[in-house]
Order: C-alpha cells, then sequence, then structure tokens
C-alpha cells in the first residue's frame, strides 16, 4: 500500500534549517508528489550557496521519508526560482524592489499542515451546488451584498476556476494589483472585498490546470491576497465534485457550506452529491437554499414553477439539514447580476429574502 501523501509530508515538515526555521516554517517545498512507491518533491532554494547549506536537511528528509513503510524511492531535486531572488542578510530570498508585479496564479502547491484559518478571516462559508447553472454565484453575490448591508465585513472569492461570473455579477474589473509580487490586493465593490480568479487570467483564457495546479491557486487566493479583517469570507465554488472542492477543504479551515439548488429533480439529485461530498471532507453542510422556485409573471401576476416547487425543503427534511430559504425566478435578478449590481442592494420580496438569509447566518455567529 502506497504511502498518504499528507502524512509523508507531515514527517518532514519538522527539519530545522540551518536559520533555525522548520522546513514547513521556510516553505520550500513544492510539487510534493507519491506515486507508488516514490515520494519526489522539489527543494526551493535561493540560490547554489543556500543549496548546500541545505544539504543536510535534504539527507534527513531522505533519511525520514525512505525509513516510511511503503516508501521504496525518494527523488529530491533542489532548485532556485526563475527572476533571481536576492539574498537578505538573514538568508531569506527577496523579490529584487522595482520588478513588475507579476505574480502568477497556477502553480503547484505549497507544504501545509492541514486545513488552515486565514489570518485576520472570522469565518469561511462555501456556496457549492451539483449542478451547473442553477443559480450558485448569484445566490453568492447577493448573499455577499446582504450581509454588507447588515453590516458585516464581507468577502467574496470566486474560486469558480472553469466559469468565474463574480466580476460581471459584482460589476468589477481589472487586474488587481501585487506590489511585492507576493500579495494580491482585492478589488472592492457594494462594500464587499472581492477577488476572482478570472480577474488574474488574460480574457478569453481557458484554465486547462489539473489537480496539483488547482490546489496551489486554490492555496493561492486563500493565502496571498490581502483579504484583510473580514466577518466572513463567502466563496464560490465551481458545480459539482471536483478538484477545487477537495483543495479548498484541504487548504482552508472551511466553518460552512451552503448548497443551492433549483426544485428540478435532476438538480437535487446532483444537490445529494456535492452534500455527501462536503460531509466526507468534513465541512459542515449549513443548510439549502431552493433558487428559481416560483415565478409571478409580472403581467398578469400568475405564479409558475417552473422547475417545480417545494422540492429543496423536501430534500432538506429528508436529509435532516436545515432548509435556509426560497428565491423566486425573476427577470430582475437575471437583469440585476448583468449589470453588476445584485438585486439584493434593492428593495423588494427577493432583497427581502437575501436580507433574511444573510441575518441567519449572523444569528447563527457564523458571519
Ligand atoms: N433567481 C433567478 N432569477 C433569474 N435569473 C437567475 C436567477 N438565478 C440565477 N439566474 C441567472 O441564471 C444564470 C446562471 O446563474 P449563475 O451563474 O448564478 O449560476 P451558477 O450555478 O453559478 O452557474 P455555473 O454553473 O456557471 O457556476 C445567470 O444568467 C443568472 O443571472
Amino acid at each position: 500500500m502506497s504511502v498518504n501523501r499528507e502524512t509523508a509530508l507531515r514527517e518532514i515538515s519538522d527539519i530545522v534549517l540551518p536559520d533555525g526555521r522548520t522546513l514547513e516554517k521556510a516553505d520550500l517545498v513544492r510539487a510534493f508528489s507519491v506515486d507508488g512507491d516514490t515520494v519526489r518533491f522539489v527543494l526551493e532554494v535561493a540560490d547554489a550557496g543556500v543549496a548546500r547549506a541545505l544539504a543536510p536537511v535534504e539527507a534527513e528528509a531522505k533519511r525520514r521519508l525512505s525509513a516510511m513503510p511503503g516508501v521504496e524511492k525518494v527523488q529530491i531535486v533542489m532548485t532556485a526560482p526563475a527572476g533571481k531572488p536576492q539574498a537578505q542578510p538573514h538568508g531569506h530570498p527577496v523579490r529584487s524592489s522595482g520588478a513588475a508585479p507579476s505574480l502568477q496564479i497556477g502553480r503547484h502547491p505549497t507544504a501545509q499542515a492541514g486545513p488552515q484559518p486565514i489570518p485576520g478571516v472570522k469565518s469561511i462559508i462555501a456556496i457549492g451546488s451539483g449542478k451547473g447553472g442553477v443559480g450558485k454565484s448569484t445566490v453568492t453575490s447577493n448573499l455577499a451584498v446582504a450581509l454588507a448591508r447588515a453590516g458585516r465585513r464581507v468577502g467574496l472569492l470566486d474560486a469558480d476556476i472553469y466559469g468565474p461570473s463574480q466580476p460581471r455579477m459584482m460589476g468589477v474589473s481589472g487586474r488587481p494589483a501585487s506590489p511585492d509580487g507576493q500579495h494580491i490586493e482585492p478589488l472592492h465593490a457594494h462594500g464587499v472585498t472581492v477577488m476572482s480568479i478570472g480577474l488574474m487570467l488574460k480574457e478569453g483564457e481557458a484554465v486547462v490546470w489539473r489537480g496539483p495546479m488547482l490546489m496551489g491557486a486554490m492555496q493561492q487566493m486563500l493565502q496571498q491576497v490581502n483579504w484583510g479583517e473580514l466577518d466572513v469570507l463567502l466563496i464560490d465554488l465551481p458545480p459539482g465534485t471536483g478538484d477545487v472542492q477537495l483543495s479548498l477543504c484541504q487548504k482552508a479551515a472551511v466553518d460552512g457550506a451552503i448548497i443551492v439548488s433549483t426544485p428540478q429533480d435532476v438538480a437535487l439529485l446532483d444537490a445529494r452529491r456535492a452534500i455527501d461530498m462536503f460531509n466526507k471532507l468534513k465541512a459542515p453542510v449549513l443548510g439549502l437554499v431552493e433558487n428559481m422556485s416560483t415565478y409571478v409573471c409580472p403581467n398578469c401576476g400568475h405564479e409558475a414553477h417552473l422547475f417545480g416547487h417545494g422540492g429543496v425543503a423536501a430534500e432538506a427534511r429528508d436529509l435532516g439539514l436545515p432548509f435556509l430559504g426560497e428565491l423566486p425566478l425573476e427577470l430582475e435578478t437575471r437583469l440585476a447580476g448583468d449589470s453588476g449590481r445584485p438585486v439584493a442592494l434593492g428593495s423588494g420580496v427577493t432583497a427581502d429574502a437575501y436580507a433574511r438569509l444573510a441575518q441567519r447566518l449572523v444569528d447563527q455567529g457564523l458571519a
């Protein structure tokens, strides 16, 4: 049986460097992988001098990993990063000053011992769905705005790598600055601190990352964005049960997940899978939201249920989860989303529904 990647990573995390920091603290391990009986990783060092000084660390890592059951081969490569970082007097690499801000999103993840809180962020809530197009991003942007209106300090991370829609829905554009090449300055709209992976990509650029690159990108969005002091960070996930969800729950201490679904059977079936995934990842499911539940004809007032009605409430009952509320299907919500001014900024039935949802999270101490 092959060794578990996290266990192997933990095994070397407390090796002490010549400067007194641990390997984990120094954040030098890149592309750590377990492939059958082989463990591989890169030790990223500043220059040849540092590489020589770290030879005993490399040897100790090799010794510890080789001693683990299931490990036959250990391959460690030392590399210096591109961009010629200079050594500070105490030996830590720094970026050369005056260099253009060039933080690239998408890289291999760095070593990390389990899910971490984000400094300054009190609560992290993921918004997920099983099926695409059910309104998860719409609910996230409106909930963010409703929470901000309730006086909370709110962040919104658009982690929908395959279809980032928050820049449009929140009305933000432009590439966020990274003055030090290490951290990203998020944008601000409607009282919400916003960051989207879409803002870091060139327009029309498709993301073709696989697991490790996605994990690295998620880690960067969580830890290298200057989120500041927040009561809650909402994370808009891609639909489904894939690498981004897995990365998020492995990298960040998620306080809870909200599942958005339409009442349609097929959407509910996928929602069940999403709930099962969050259960397996040990992220508490806070409840279900029914989106697109009723449609009231603006001309005659007739109420129709295009995707069915009440299915999500029934599903929540069956699963013993809270039903957090229902949101109508209406033109105003779509137009507001397209114009970058979420409908929850205004007044009316839908804005009230979002205000209630926001208040519920506040009352539960989650936002
Ligand atoms: N309650 C609603 N009433 C009217 N239109 C809505 C409603 N909810 C969402 N929409 C519209 O449906 C479309 C899909 O919504 P959205 O992008 O929020 O879904 P999603 O689940 O995040 O999709 P994706 O799978 O792309 O992540 C958008 O055009 C949005 O404006």
